[in-house]
């Protein structure tokens, strides 16, 4: 039941078309990142899925119904979307004790979740007051409120210092490790390589790809061998003859595109060339996703 399904999902923002007939599910014990350049559709489709804008065309469904039919919506799904959305004039154990009390939910909880997000030592400061790290904090704490089974959080890294995304980090892989549903935003590819398992990519409104992570890497990325060698010619020669180029890197090491570290040793071995360094090049996550999206951005020059 904690699923989310997307189908033919279609919104028109007058004569724009910002969400483009968009078809996935996502699926619980797995964190699922929604990526895409600034500008792509990820809020849009986030607030389509929450009922806060009705889609021109198609449906989301959450725990088996639509977002606006669930009875008691903050037990079953958890939401960061505007950490900016809390009044700012409010304490922020107010802010939580409010939602707790509207949605049924004990007020036990409030204090579970104040530690959870590490906020417990400010829990009666103004959220006026507060860095955006911890608004982002705060929200995350709303989200996890009810305990749902589905959280969708949208940019939740935002603002967030180094030791803040390293937490929200092990708090999303724990929270799927649950079992939980966890759809996660973001633009930027790097960061969410360390958390998600598999991804969703949008590019002007549309699906571009729903795929594991690591088949992601795979597909999109050529091998690529790094080699240090005293003997360039007489390599590049042997290389040459079965179609492999090698190109000078820094720090007089050599590339060789398109084959794995395999390949090359037992090819230099065959050749009598002595290797000193030999090793298969991890391919970048984060150029394969630019290399997918760099013409899906309304900002393409700054993407590629
Ligand atoms: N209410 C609205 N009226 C008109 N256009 C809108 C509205 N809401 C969003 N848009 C436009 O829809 C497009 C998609 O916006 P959206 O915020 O969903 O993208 P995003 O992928 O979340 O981007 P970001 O990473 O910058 O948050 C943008 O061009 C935006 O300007």
């Amino acid at each position: 039941m904690n699923r989310i399904e997307i189908r033919e999902l279609t919104k028109d923002h007058g004569p724009r078309r910002v969400v483009d007939h968009l078809t996935f599910d996502v699926l619980p014990g797995r964190v699922t990142g929604f990526l895409g350049p600034n500008g792509a559709g990820k809020s849009t489709t986030m607030r389509l899925i929450l009922g806060l804008d009705r889609p021109t065309a198609g449906s989301a469904v959450i725990a088996g119904r639509r977002f606006t039919d669930l009875r008691t919506p903050l037990r079953e799904v958890g939401a960061l979307l505007d950490p900016q959305a809390p009044h700012p004039g409010r304490r922020a154990r107010d802010h939580l004790l409010a939602l707790a009390v509207s949605n049924g939910i004990p007020a036990s909880r409030v204090d579970a979740v104040l530690e959870q997000a590490g906020i417990a030592a400010v829990a009666r400061r103004r959220i006026g007051t507060f860095s955006l790290g911890m608004r982002q904090r705060l929200g995350i704490a709303a989200a996890l409120l009810g305990d749902p089974g589905i959280l969708l959080l949208d940019e939740p890294t935002n603002g967030l210092d180094p030791e803040g995304i390293i937490w929200i980090r092990e708090l999303m892989r724990g929270l799927a490790a649950e079992g939980r549903t966890v759809f996660v935003s973001s633009h930027l590819m790097a960061e969410s390589a360390s958390f998600v398992d598999h991804l969703v990519v949008l590019g002007q409104g549309r699906l571009l790809a729903d795929t594991p992570l690591q088949e992601f890497i795979d597909a999109r990325s050529t091998p690529r061998v790094r080699l240090r060698t005293a003997e360039p010619e007489r390599l590049a020669a042997a290389l040459a003859r079965e179609g492999l180029r090698m190109a000078a890197a820094e720090d007089g090491r050599w590339t060789v595109d398109g084959a794995q570290a395999e390949r090359i040793g037992a090819l230099a071995a065959r050749e009598g060339v002595a290797v000193l360094e030999l090793s298969d090049e991890r391919a970048s996550l984060e150029q394969a996703y630019l290399d997918l999206t760099a013409d899906r951005s309304p900002f393409s020059a700054t993407a590629a």
